[in-house]
């Protein structure tokens, strides 16, 4: 039995001698279409961190180095994706499936907006049409090849992600958190999450983590010392990047010119996810 076990077999992925219901296979098939090699899990413990932008970022960065790259947004109630790539047309469809909207750089994106009418219109839905939503983004997409696919989780560790991690085959997760957080919780939240769906985290990385001022060159930490290296280490995590907060980041967010950012901190991370293999 894991040191971590709170006795809810019927959602735990462990293999234990003390598992007292069977483990219900709940995956769920790629549509047909699909040939998907990587699929990474992007999470964060609360909203507004940055997972996004990682998300988007670490995209970006895999598609420059060659790869193709697909973004499931699985943020259904806070989908910020396609506003980040500039994406305005929606998605279409045959009785084949649905096919994803391609980036200017050709990086394929799912994303409830591309779906709704209009994308100020709010999703209104039950936990389960949600994750319902995104086991279809999964099922009727059909992606093409794909070499690595990144899932905006949406923040915490609820219905959405559960279904994710039990229906998608994840291949490891990235946490994102930024300094101001209670981030020693929230990452041993997500820590026990991956160690009950038996998914490798990959390690962490620490957006806004600090502020070079232009005037003078020197980094301030605006949101206070970073215990990141810490808590990395009380966890056996990596920590992969460190992001400043960057005006430029927000306004290519807000322009939806996100690929055309030149901030290279992600590359190294990127060499990690090939390491993993997706070619
Ligand atoms: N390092 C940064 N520098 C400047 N702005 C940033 C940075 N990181 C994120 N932002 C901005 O903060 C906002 C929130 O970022 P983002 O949408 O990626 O967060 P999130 O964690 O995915 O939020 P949610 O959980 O609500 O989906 C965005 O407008 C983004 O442009």
């Amino acid at each position: 039995m894991s040191e971590t076990c709170n006795q809810t077999c019927s959602s735990c992925s462990e293999d234990c001698a003390e598992r007292k219901e069977k483990k219900v296979d709940f995956s769920e098939r790629m549509n047909e279409m699909s040939n998907i090699k990587k699929v990474i899990g992007v999470v964060s413990g609360k909203g507004g961190v940055g997972k996004s932008l990682v998300t988007s970022m670490l995209a970006v960065a895999m598609s420059r180095m060659g790869y193709h790259a697909a973004i499931l947004d699985a943020d259904v109630t806070g989908p910020s994706i396609p506003k980040a790539f500039g994406i305005k047309q929606k998605a279409s469809g045959s009785e084949l499936g649905l096919l994803p909207v391609k980036t200017q750089t050709n990086i394929d994106v799912m994303s409830i907006n591309l779906l709704l009418e209009k994308d100020s219109d709010p999703v209104v839905w039950r936990g389960p049409i949600i994750s319902g939503t995104v086991k279809q983004f999964w099922t009727d997409v059909i992606w093409g090849d794909v070499d690595f696919m990144f899932i905006d989780m949406p923040p915490g560790t609820g219905d959405v992600p559960l279904t994710v991690f039990q229906s998608i085959p994840v291949d490891g997760i990235i946490v994102v958190t930024s300094p101001q957080e209670l981030v020693s919780m929230i990452v041993s939240k997500a820590v026990k999450m991956a160690e009950m769906m038996n998914i490798p985290i990959i390690g962490l990385v620490e957006n806004m983590s600090y502020f070079k001022c232009p005037d003078n060159g020197k980094d301030y930490q605006i949101f206070g010392e970073s215990h990141i290296e810490e808590i990395a280490d009380k966890h056996n995590l990596k920590v992969l990047a460190k992001l400043p907060i960057d005006p430029k980041i927000s306004d290519a967010c807000d322009k939806g010119i996100i690929e055309f950012y030149d901030g290279n901190w992600l590359e190294p991370v990127a060499k990690i996810l090939v390491n993993m293999g997706g070619n």
